[in-house]
């Protein structure tokens, strides 16, 4: 027990040693030596039970260095509670509920911790914070392919990260940003082909990959054009749920990775990124999109990085910026639908800024349009694409870490989950609504006085019956800390596409608003959005059905 606890490691060959070898010894010392044979069976099985009943007990004990911090007795005893519940897709909830039953720090597994206080964010996620988790291991069957998001090793980490600063940084978006726009027309053209109720879910899906495909690679994806007629989207949701719970348990995705039959879904997962980047490879250049950065292509001194690197971030730039982004512009939109009164006030801000015959694929105004800005983070406060965001891990080897009152032992993995944290009263009032005149009240935009007082919790349209509820909050004072808001995360190791990300939200949302009017279908219940939005690290959504009519009355 104390070797597995402190020499910690992911080779199975070594795992093999230390649960075979010590009772092979004692039978050979007691049958050869001491002359007393018993079945092998019986040293196996006394020995994996004193094994397993040692670590239990250690970690429910008061010499476990996580004891004193408050959490659910079964989740002490094994992680497998919490990657069960975590394919579920309602880990989100689960830990705010937990934090809400025992306070900011819960522990949620043997040597896990989730943290709701935004003073320790700095510490624990700022420049000298602590390095990621193990869950990428998990989740990718590998210890030594891991793409940069999942990277433990601090320096490696930001090494590997200096491709993606220059592939995503300002200077780059202005070269690439036409792809944006050209991909943006083209949704709204297709949008308008539409013959009555669109699910809109599906078409930012679209969007998103066929702009990520141009921007990553240069190309490769048309499904805008073709529709999803090879199920991308069905392969990146199913390849989710194993990874999610592989994740959290990271070892045992070393074991399963030797079993074929048994991660099919996750196969097809990793082989969309790998052909992309092959198909990249073989193509060469044609314009410095991000594997241009990645392969080092802009610093010709340097070598290319080895090949396995490059299909290992063309995974990541598939599912970190597109799923993302179009989860981020589902929820927007649901929220715009179901508060009809914040979408009038967008499309007035919209026309002022791009009225009929102006240009929407330009962002000459995006940066003057404060209330876009503040109905996109409402939306991604609500709904955070990467609801629990990604783990970090204080090294084995190390004496641990002090934030605050805080102390993090070796080995202590732990969340900051931003749904914890968006949806706390002391960090935003009025949490559960949707209400982004508050992001205006906070910059002095708005005052007070004038507040528009925002509407029952998550949805305000006729579609919910919440519309008929008692508003409970209005008497409240006014708070907003956004050092809480963590929806691209925080620190040098944060989200690395947020300026593409933004780019693509402001220019959806101006272009669709300029050209559309448009409703949810009648009668759909709009609360099942909140009650099916699920968390696998990146998010699956439930759909969202509208209707578009063209605002200028042509068909
Ligand atoms: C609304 C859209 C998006 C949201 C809310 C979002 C959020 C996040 C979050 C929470 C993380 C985890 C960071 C951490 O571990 O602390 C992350 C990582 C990352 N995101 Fe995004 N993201 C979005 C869009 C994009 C886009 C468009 C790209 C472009 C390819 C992108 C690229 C990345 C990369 C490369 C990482 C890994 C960063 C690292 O580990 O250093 N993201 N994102």
């Amino acid at each position: 027990h104390q070797l597995f606890r402190t020499r910690e490691t992911y080779r199975i060959d070594v795992h093999g040693v230390l649960l075979l070898a010590p009772p092979t010894l004692l039978l050979v010392l007691d049958a050869y030596i001491a002359g007393r044979p018993r079945s092998l069976l019986a040293y196996y099985a006394i020995y994996w039970t004193s094994l397993v009943a040692s670590v239990v007990l250690y970690r429910i004990s008061p010499f476990h260095p996580l004891w004193r911090y408050p959490g659910p007795v079964w989740c002490r005893t094994t992680k497998f509670w919490h990657a069960a519940l975590a394919t579920t897709g309602a880990q989100p909830k689960y830990l705010q509920r937990l934090h809400e039953q025992y306070g900011d720090v819960v522990r949620f597994g043997p040597n896990d911790v989730s943290i709701r206080d935004p003073s320790l964010i700095g510490a624990l996620m700022g420049s000298s914070g602590v390095g990621k988790g193990p869950n990428f291991i998990g989740a990718m069957l590998t210890t030594t392919n891991v793409p940069m998001v999942g990277i433990m090793d601090v320096e490696e980490h930001l090494r590997r990260r200096r491709a993606w600063n220059r592939g995503l940084g300002p200077a780059a978006l202005k070269e690439h940003e036409h792809v944006v726009f050209k991909r943006a027309r083209q949704l709204v053209e297709r949008l308008g082909e539409q013959q009555g109720e669109v699910n809109i879910g599906d078409w930012l899906n679209y969007f998103s990959y066929d702009v990520m495909s141009d921007m990553t690679f240069g190309g490769g994806s048309e499904l805008l054009q073709d529709g999803d007629a090879n199920n991308v989207w069905r392969v990146l949701e199913e390849g989710v749920v194993p990874a999610t719970f592989l994740g959290q348990v990271p070892w045992l995705g070393l074991y399963v990775a030797h079993l074929p039959a048994a991660v099919k879904a996750l196969d097809a997962f990793l082989h969309l990124g790998k052909d992309f980047a092959m198909r990249r490879i073989e193509r060469g250049s044609i314009t410095p999109d991000l594997f241009h950065y990645l392969n080092n292509e802009d610093l010709p001194d340097k070598p290319p990085p080895p090949l396995q690197q490059l299909v290992d971030d063309g995974i990541l730039a598939v599912v970190a910026g597109a799923d993302t982004v179009s989860s981020a512009m589902t929820s927007i939109f649901h929220c715009l639908l179901t508060h009809p009164e914040t979408y009038r006030r967008l499309q007035e801000e919209v026309d002022r800024s791009y009225p009929p015959g102006e240009d929407a694929f330009s962002p000459k105004h995006h940066r003057e349009m404060t209330y876009l800005q503040a109905v996109i983070y409402e939306a991604i406060r609500l709904y955070p694409p990467v609801m629990t965001s990604s783990p970090r891990k204080v090294p084995q080897d190390s004496p641990g870490v002090h934030a605050g009152s805080l102390y993090l032992s070796p080995g202590t993995s732990f969340l900051i989950p931003p749904f914890a944290l968006h949806r706390d009263p002391r960090n935003f009032s009025f949490p559960e609504s949707f209400w982004p005149e508050r992001w205006l009240i906070a910059a002095g935009q708005l005052a007070p006085p004038d507040l528009p007082l925002p509407s029952p919790p998550h949805v305000a349209s006729k579609t919910s019956p919440a519309a008929s509820t008692p508003q409970p909050y209005l008497q409240s004072a006014f708070v907003h800390n956004e050092s809480a808001f963590m929806a691209f995360s925080h620190g040098p190791m944060n989200c690395a596409g947020k300026g593409l990300a933004m780019l693509e939200m402001r220019t959806v949302v101006c272009a669709v608003l300029q050209r559309y009017d448009m409703r949810l279908r009648e009668g759909w219940n709009a609360s099942c959005y909140e009650e099916r939005y699920r968390d696998y690290f990146v998010s699956t959504r439930p759909e969202v059905p509208v209707v578009l009519v063209r605002r200028d009355g042509s068909v």
